[in-house]
């Protein structure tokens, strides 16, 4: 492979501002993509996949190339460097590239993947945290697992067509994808593509949907005609599920703290053709007061740690802060002890997150359980997906039901 240094440095740039900025690599990585019209696919291709690579492993790199936070430049470029060695890519006579000791970096990479938060790239404190909660085989195959890059999956949108004519039309767009079993709306694209640019995604024949998180809205146990109210809808992923399992019969009220997520949500229904979604915004308690015993179904898709998620968002590694895991789990609690009054007496609750960590997840679910608020109801199901076990993202779902 040769290198091309606009492509390296629209890379280098970007991890600066991820980096050094605190910016989130999915966004930064949408800017980037629209800085030259002239790159091709495999263009856009390169850069993406090595600022995720470099985002995923900066702390084994790092220690490789001996470098420090806040990285200047000429670091970014030795992180860089790392990269493009240990993937045998021969390095230019670029003067940024210039004394990078080739085998030195190969000798490092073969004594730090002997340890665990080197070779996984995690910080400490979350390999102790991880550890704790789910102990030290179940963690290392999960975190070597959450490390390797997503595959892109697919909803068919049931409302306007089935997975095999969906299938078809993105063959004659040149895209190839294939059906999974056990997960009747999913379709897994054979490479990575940008699929949002095609007719069918115009058309909402399909959203990109994790199969796990496709497994939430069906577990909700949802028919035609029920009033649901989706608590923490968010864009609207599970909702949209939700409208096509339904029919687009009967009544869903899509909740979130944040106005313009809803507005985003209300954009998706519309290309799919979902037209039984109603958008509230959570601006005070009332609006949860006034649903109070009223809906057949409520689906908590509770704000958590994204632990699950790390092979699509590999900055989360970087981000999270042991604060911020605290405050998230006493949200999860508020919410469920809330929202929980939504369910009607006969009704059902599913709490889920895309988290692996049990005190996200088990732990929350038995909290509530012996709480004042959660004496009316029993646990009935749960799943807790691993990504090591299920090849995609980590997810939990609890399904409890109201007296
Ligand atoms: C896991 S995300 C939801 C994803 C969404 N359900 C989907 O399928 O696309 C959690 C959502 O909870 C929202 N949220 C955070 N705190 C909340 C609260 N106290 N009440 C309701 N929603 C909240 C966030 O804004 C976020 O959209």
């Amino acid at each position: 492979m040769r290198l091309h240094r606009n492509l390296v440095f629209a890379v280098v740039d970007t991890l600066n501002l991820v980096f050094n900025e605190g910016k989130y690599a999915d966004k930064e990585l949408a800017n980037t993509l629209k800085r030259d019209k002239r790159w091709g696919s495999r263009d856009r291709s390169f850069i993406a996949e090595t600022v995720y690579d470099i985002v995923r492993w900066k702390r084994l790199y790092a220690a490789i190339a001996e470098v420090k936070e806040p990285y200047s430049r000429p670091n970014l470029f030795r992180l860089f460097a790392v990269w493009a060695t240990l993937k045998g890519i021969a390095l230019p006579d670029w003067k940024q590239l210039e004394d990078t000791p080739t085998r030195r970096i190969k000798g490092k990479f073969d004594e730090l993947s002997q340890i665990r938060v080197y070779r996984e790239s995690i910080p400490d404190w979350l390999d102790q945290v991880a550890v704790q909660e789910m102990g030290e085989e179940k963690w290392s195959k999960e975190i070597a697992s959450l490390n390797k890059t997503a595959p892109v999956v697919l909803r068919t949108n049931k409302l306007k067509i089935d997975s095999k004519n969906l299938r078809d039309l993105l063959f004659q767009e040149e895209i190839e994808a294939r059906s999974i079993q056990n997960y009747p709306d999913a379709l897994v694209l054979e490479e990575r593509t940008n699929v949002f640019k095609t007719q069918a995604f115009k058309n909402g024949f399909f959203e990109v949907q994790d199969a796990s998180s496709q497994l939430v809205a069906p577990f909700l146990q949802v028919e035609p005609g029920m009033r649901v109210v989706d608590t923490c809808a968010g864009a609207g992923g599970k909702s949209l599920h939700l409208a096509a399992l339904m029919e687009n019969k009967g009544q869903i009220i899509a909740l979130d703290i944040y106005g313009n997520k809803l507005k985003e949500l209300k954009r998706r229904a519309k290309r799919a053709g979902a037209h039984n979604i109603e958008t509230r915004t959570i601006e005070n308690n009332k609006v949860i007061k006034k649903l109070h015993q009223k809906a057949d179904r409520v689906l908590i898709d509770a704000p958590c740690s994204g632990l699950g998620v790390l092979s699509r968002n590999p900055d989360t590694k970087w981000k999270l802060q042991p604060e911020f895991l605290d405050e998230i789990k006493s949200v999860q609690r508020e919410i469920l002890n809330n929202y929980s009054k939504i369910v009607k007496s006969g009704g059902k609750l599913v709490y889920a997150t895309c988290s692996i960590l049990p005190s996200e997840n088990q732990q929350q679910v038995e909290f509530f359980l012996n709480s004042e608020a959660g004496k009316d109801f029993t646990l009935e199901d749960q799943k807790i997906i691993l990504s090591y076990e299920s090849g995609y993202d980590g997810f939990y779902m609890a399904r409890l039901i109201k007296k």
